[in-house]
């Protein structure tokens, strides 16, 4: 295929991107839930509303903006509206997307599952006032399950781009559920839930000079993880590969 990427060469990358997702989960389960983080009254500030986290973020993604970091089609900002200029010259990346790909960011619908789900799944109930460390680390996660879900995008250029004739009728018809049908490989998707559940093991057990009996304890649960995936990643990395396929004949 053009520009050297394949499908394999994509689930390669998705593979290496489990690492970042989870040593970025295994950081944020550090602190527990600090839950002012989360709440409205808590920042005063005469030109934000909203909470902490939200400040964090939005105040993060303006500086990477003018470093550069959303001139990369792989990269998706959660408040895109009113980003500043970059401040250095644009890199040439390839072009591998059809153009309408870029209208894709689903990161409202990844911060919500990510707060209103996946938290509560592997933070621990408390308060230690690290509040700030907290919202930085969210930010790390967010940007992990963001890049991981959209790299849906060139999984399915790659797809298409392997059998047009196999896709078309179904985006000419606007058949959500044909292509939905057509994207999907179950047993790579076993292999991932297995694979991210021992991953977890191995990079959340506790490393000691004497024994490594870890006695079942890790850092984060390995069946979260494998839930994480089966229940959100997966299923919203497949709704961007929806999402594009149905604007690739535009
Ligand atoms: O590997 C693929 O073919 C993908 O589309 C990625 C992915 C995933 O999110 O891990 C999604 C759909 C497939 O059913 C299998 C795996």
């Amino acid at each position: 295929m053009a520009n050297g990427v394949t499908l394999e060469s994509l689930r390669q990358s998705l593979i290496r991107q489990e690492d970042t997702i989870i040593f970025s989960l295994i950081e944020r389960a550090r602190f527990p839930t600090n839950s002012p983080t989360y709440n409205e009254s808590y920042v005063s500030s005469p030109t934000f509303s909203g909470s902490l986290v939200h400040f964090v973020v939005k105040e993060t993604e303006a500086l990477q903006a003018k470093a550069g970091r959303y001139a990369n089609p792989e990269e998706h900002p959660f408040f895109p509206n009113n980003l500043p200029p970059s401040v250095v010259p644009p890199y040439n990346f390839t072009e591998v997307l059809h153009p309408p790909a870029a209208l894709i960011n689903i990161n409202k619908d990844i911060w919500d599952m990510y707060f209103k789900k996946l938290l509560q799944l592997f933070a621990a109930p408390g308060d230690d006032g690290n509040y700030a460390a907290t919202a930085a680390s969210d930010l790390v996660c967010l940007q992990a399950l963001s890049r991981r879900i959209h790299y849906g995008k060139l999984v399915a250029e790659v797809k298409f781009r392997e059998s047009p004739q196999e896709f078309e009728p179904a985006i000419r018809a606007k058949d959500r559920d044909a292509l939905m049908k057509l994207l999907t490989f179950e047993s790579v998707e076993e292999a991932v839930k297995k694979r991210v559940a021992k991953k977890a093991m191995v990079f959340g057990q506790e490393v000691t000079l004497n024994n490594n009996d870890n006695k079942g304890k890790y850092k984060v649960d390995p069946s979260v993880v494998s839930l994480l995936y089966g229940d959100w990643i997966i299923p919203l990395t497949k709704r961007v590969e929806v999402e594009y396929l149905l604007r690739r004949l535009d």
